[in-house]
């Protein structure tokens, strides 16, 4: 049983008798995200209905599930680009437009802006911020030693290759110091060995700056190599099929995807995500 999922009889003995749902009392002990009675309807076809669970914060989470069950959907519910149903959504208490996030989309072409050098783009969300110059050029200066950058973010996005352009919307929404970092899909549009890259700074990035982070995954064995946990969905109306513990080591390098332990855990999320397909197909 994972430290974050909780059972209905767990849930009732943490739940004050009388209170109706959406409760907000109870959630598990280093929780950053805590999401009560989520509920969205698109067209008549419910996605989520009541949708209850816990982020930890600090921690890695990737999210999986069959096509169509709703990740995207989850990940822009949560940080406030989709309006939803019913339900609530808290970050330590606040709401989204109290919380500073990062987003990277899945398509980098269109999102960084093409008039722009690279290090104008990253500098953008700090002067939105209204914060000086000076401080701009010391934390892009942080962020490229920690991305251990090998180009030149004075070239225009269409001088750089995809991978080159995926940093650089990664370095775009962490400049801002998110409490928050979502992504969606952010390796699908890059070649192999670009993800596999993009993976190990990823890992080396979040685990030095304890970013709270919440990733839509296409690719079962990423989601494991660079989570703390996977939250696997069912087909929709999505529920939790299961929400795994990955306790792998770190850092996690290219000797992880044969170590038995990821073995064995990529297995168990691959038959949960099966039985859940078979399961709720119709
Ligand atoms: N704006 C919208 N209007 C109507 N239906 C929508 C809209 N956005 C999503 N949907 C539907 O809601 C469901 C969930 O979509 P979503 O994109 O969240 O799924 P996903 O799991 O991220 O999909 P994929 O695996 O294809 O990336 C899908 O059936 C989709 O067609």
């Amino acid at each position: 049983m994972s430290a974050f999922a909780m059972t209905a009889t767990e849930r009732k003995t943490r739940e004050p008798a009388g209170e109706t749902l959406p409760d907000l009392t109870w959630f598990t002990p280093g929780t950053h995200i805590t999401i009560r009675g989520l509920t969205k309807t698109f067209r008549g076809n419910p996605v989520y209905t009541g949708f209850d669970i816990d982020f930890p914060r600090g921690g890695i989470v990737s999210i999986f599930g069959p096509n169509g069950c709703g990740k995207s959907t989850l990940i822009n519910m949560i940080s406030g680009i989709l309006p939803y149903d019913a339900g609530q959504i808290l970050f330590d208490g606040k709401t989204i437009a109290e919380t500073r996030i990062g987003y990277v989309f899945q398509n980098y072409r269109e999102a960084l802006f093409p008039w722009q050098r690279a290090i104008d783009n990253i500098h953008y969300p700090l002067k939105m911020m209204g914060v000086p110059k000076a401080e701009r050029e010391r934390r892009i200066e942080k962020l490229a030693a920690q991305f251990d950058l090998k180009f030149d973010l004075h070239r225009y996005p269409y001088e750089m290759s995809g991978g080159q352009q995926q940093t650089v919307s990664i370095m775009r929404a962490l400049v801002v110091d998110p409490e928050v970092l979502f992504l969606d899909e952010p390796f699908s549009a890059l070649d192999y060995e670009m993800t596999l890259t993009m993976r190990d700074l990823l890992q080396k990035v979040l685990t030095e700056t304890r970013t709270t982070t919440l990733l839509v995954s296409h690719d079962l064995e990423e989601a494991v190599w660079l989570s703390d946990k996977v939250l696997l969905l069912t087909r929709r109306p999505s529920r939790i099929a299961e929400y795994m513990d990955i306790d792998l080591p770190r850092p996690r390098n290219s000797e992880t995807i044969s170590d038995p332990r990821f073995v064995a855990l990529k297995a168990h999320a691959l038959e949960v995500f099966q039985t859940a397909v078979r399961s709720s197909a119709p």
